[in-house]
C-alpha cells in the first residue's frame, strides 16, 4: 500500500436493493497525477464519488482520505477533499466573492486568512477581477472557474470532479482542462476525474475504467494500451467495456 496515497478505496461494495452498483473496487489515487475515471453510463462513477464525499454510508470495505477512514474520522478525512459537482452549487444570487467566503467560513478559515486564499485562487483562475458580480452573470467557464477555486480554498490533498466541462464551450472546456493538469503536477495534488470525454486524458494521467461496478483496468495510459493491446484509449476503452 501506498502510504503517500491521497485516496485508498479497498474492496468497497454497493448495492441499490438488489441492484449491485459497485462490486469489490480497490484502487489507490497518487499525488502529482490526474486519475481520470472512464466508464460508460451506469458504470458507477457517481455511486463511487457519493460514497467518497460521505453522501451514503460505506457498508462494505473501507475508504481513506490521507490515512483518515472516512466512517471513523469523518471530520479529519473529509477535510484533504476539494470537490467540484457536474451540477453547480454555487448560490447564483451571491457574488464569487460572498460564494467563496461562505465556504471559506465552513471550513473554519478566519476572514483574514479567507481573503488571502481567495485571492490567490481567483488571480491564478484569472478570475479576481470578477470578484464582486454575482454567479448568475457569469458564463459557463467562468462559473466552473470558480468552483474549481472553491473546492481549492481548504488545501485539500485530493481533488475529485465529476465530470465538470460538461455544457462548456471548447476554448473553457481546453483551459480547464489544462489548469487542472497543471495543478496536479505542480501543486502535487491528487486530482481524480470522473469524463465521458477521451481528448481530456493527457498522456500522463493514470485511468482507472469501471465498467458495470467493477475495475476493469487501473493503471498509466502506457500501461493499459499494453496490457489491452491496443493503439488508443479509446480503442481500450471500448476493449475493456464489452461485455460483463
Ligand atoms: N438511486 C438509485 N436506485 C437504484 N439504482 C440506482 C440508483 N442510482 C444508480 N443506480 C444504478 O446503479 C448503477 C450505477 O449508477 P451510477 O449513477 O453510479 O453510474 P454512473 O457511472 O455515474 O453513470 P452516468 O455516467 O450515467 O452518470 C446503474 O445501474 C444505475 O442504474
Amino acid at each position: 500500500m501506498n502510504t503517500n496515497a491521497a485516496l485508498t478505496v479497498t474492496d468497497v461494495s454497493f448495492s441499490y436493493g438488489a441492484k449491485k452498483a459497485l462490486d469489490r473496487v480497490d484502487f489507490e489515487i497518487p499525488p502529482g497525477h490526474c486519475t481520470m475515471l472512464l466508464g460508460p453510463n451506469g458504470a458507477g462513477k457517481s455511486t463511487l464519488f457519493s460514497l467518497i464525499t460521505r453522501l451514503y454510508d460505506t457498508p462494505n470495505g473501507q475508504i481513506e482520505l490521507c490515512g483518515y477512514d472516512i466512517k471513523k474520522r469523518t471530520t479529519r478525512a473529509l477535510a484533504n477533499l476539494g470537490i467540484v459537482f457536474q451540477q453547480t452549487t454555487l448560490d447564483l444570487d451571491l457574488t464569487v466573492l460572498q460564494n467563496l467566503r461562505y465556504h471559506a467560513a465552513l471550513h473554519g478559515m478566519s476572514h483574514k486568512v479567507a481573503a488571502q486564499r481567495i485571492h490567490e485562487e481567483l488571480e491564478r483562475l484569472d478570475m479576481f477581477a470578477r470578484r464582486f458580480e454575482k454567479v448568475r452573470q457569469l458564463n459557463g467557464g467562468h462559473r466552473r472557474r470558480v468552483e474549481i477555486a472553491r473546492a481549492l480554498l481548504h488545501k485539500p490533498a485530493l481533488l475529485l470532479l465529476d465530470e465538470p466541462t460538461v455544457g462548456l464551450d471548447v476554448p473553457s472546456r481546453t483551459s480547464i482542462v489544462d489548469y487542472v493538469h497543471s495543478l496536479a503536477r505542480t501543486g502535487h495534488i491528487a486530482v481524480l476525474w470522473a469524463s465521458h470525454l477521451i481528448d481530456e486524458i493527457y498522456p500522463d494521467d493514470r485511468l482507472i475504467v469501471l465498467h458495470k461496478g467493477k475495475i476493469k483496468a487501473a493503471g498509466s495510459v502506457d500501461e493499459i494500451l499494453q496490457s489491452t493491446g491496443t493503439a488508443t484509449v479509446k480503442d481500450a476503452f471500448f476493449r475493456l467495456t464489452q461485455g460483463d
